[in-house]
């Protein structure tokens, strides 16, 4: 059997720290979790309360989920974010940047000091949190240009058509194609041609605004949209980018061809059934302006 000095060794070489909680949020006890690497003694917090030591309103959040807990009597898992600096009691040791924990909070079936308790596990999995990070952006970036991809794009336009649905805000979308991009691959390489394509990019990043998406929508084409804007504005939005493109791609040139760019713009409609219904005006858009002769921008 196992003795009380030794549950108490086992509890301390616990790898993560496990809090006890009262429901109004006194640090009861701490237990395990010594790992520097990882954590911060949180021995300093016994008998303080998390509104002592965290900002109010994440310290609201913990006792949220501590009441959660304590209701549904069922585990509680959550994901956050906490710095030392967020909270105070903690000693300087341990990590410096701020660490993403996994709560797993779950009720205990007795009362210290007259107030019900939560057992609350803190995993530190910032490392895991960070990846994640970093695999969302690669999945919703072009490899070539470093501007959004498709499946960027379409996740934006949902929620742009949602606000028009419920608010009327409008969003525009241009979409774009590279004229003559096909003679300068063939004369000067498919190098020379994704140093074009990547020049659109920086163009696009330059000109556009924080909240638009800019996207390689597929080959020499891309698609920007332009979310709380209105017709008149996003025919402005277009003529800069045209211009700026005419201009900067000049250099480029192959015996008297450069390459520019056809437009095709529109903006939402309350016919449009979806975004797909405003995408595809822009492309019909697009159609029509290389038709009418390439290098011109179409407003639908
Ligand atoms: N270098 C390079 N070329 C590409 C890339 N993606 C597509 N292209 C080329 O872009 C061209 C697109 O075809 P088109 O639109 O018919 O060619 P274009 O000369 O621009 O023709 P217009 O649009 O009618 O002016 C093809 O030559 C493709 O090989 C890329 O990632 N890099």
């Amino acid at each position: 059997m196992i003795n009380l000095e030794q549950m108490d060794l086992i509890l301390e070489a616990l790898p993560d720290p496990a809090f006890i909680l009262s429901r109004s949020g006194k640090y009861v006890a701490v237990f395990g979790g010594r790992d520097t690497r990882y954590y911060h003694d949180g021995t300093g917090l016994i008998g303080l309360y998390i509104s002592d030591v965290i900002k109010p309103e994440k310290a609201n959040w913990f006792l949220e989920q501590i009441a959660r807990a304590l209701e549904s009597r069922k585990l509680v898992v959550e994901e956050y974010e906490l710095s030392n600096r967020d909270v105070k009691g903690l000693d300087d040791d341990g990590p410096k940047d701020p660490i993403w924990f996994e709560g797993r909070i779950q009720a205990l079936s007795f009362l210290v000091d007259d107030e019900e308790v939560v057992l609350w596990v803190a995993s530190n999995i910032s490392e895991r949190h960070n990846l994640e990070g970093k695999l969302r952006e690669l999945s919703d970036t072009d490899q070539l240009t470093g501007l959004f991809n498709r499946r960027k794009l379409e996740h934006d336009l949902t929620l742009h058509y949602e606000s028009w649905l419920r608010y009327s805000i409008p969003t525009s979308i241009f979409m774009f194609d590279l004229d003559n991009l096909k003679k300068i691959n063939d004369t000067k390489g498919h190098h020379a041609g994704d140093e074009i394509i990547q020049a659109v990019a920086n163009i696009c990043r330059t000109t556009i605004r924080k909240a638009d998406t800019a996207c390689r929508f597929g080959g020499d084409e891309f698609v920007v949209a332009l979310p709380n804007t209105g017709h008149e504005q996003a025919m402005q939005f277009a003529q800069r980018l045209h211009e700026r493109i005419r201009e900067e791609l000049r250099q480029f040139s192959v015996e008297g061809t450069s390459v520019t760019a056809s437009i095709g713009v529109t903006t939402m409609l309350t016919t449009d059934r979806s975004y797909e219904d405003t995408l595809k005006r822009a492309d019909r858009a697009l159609y029509d302006a290389k038709s009418l002769g390439k290098d011109r921008i179409v407003l639908v």
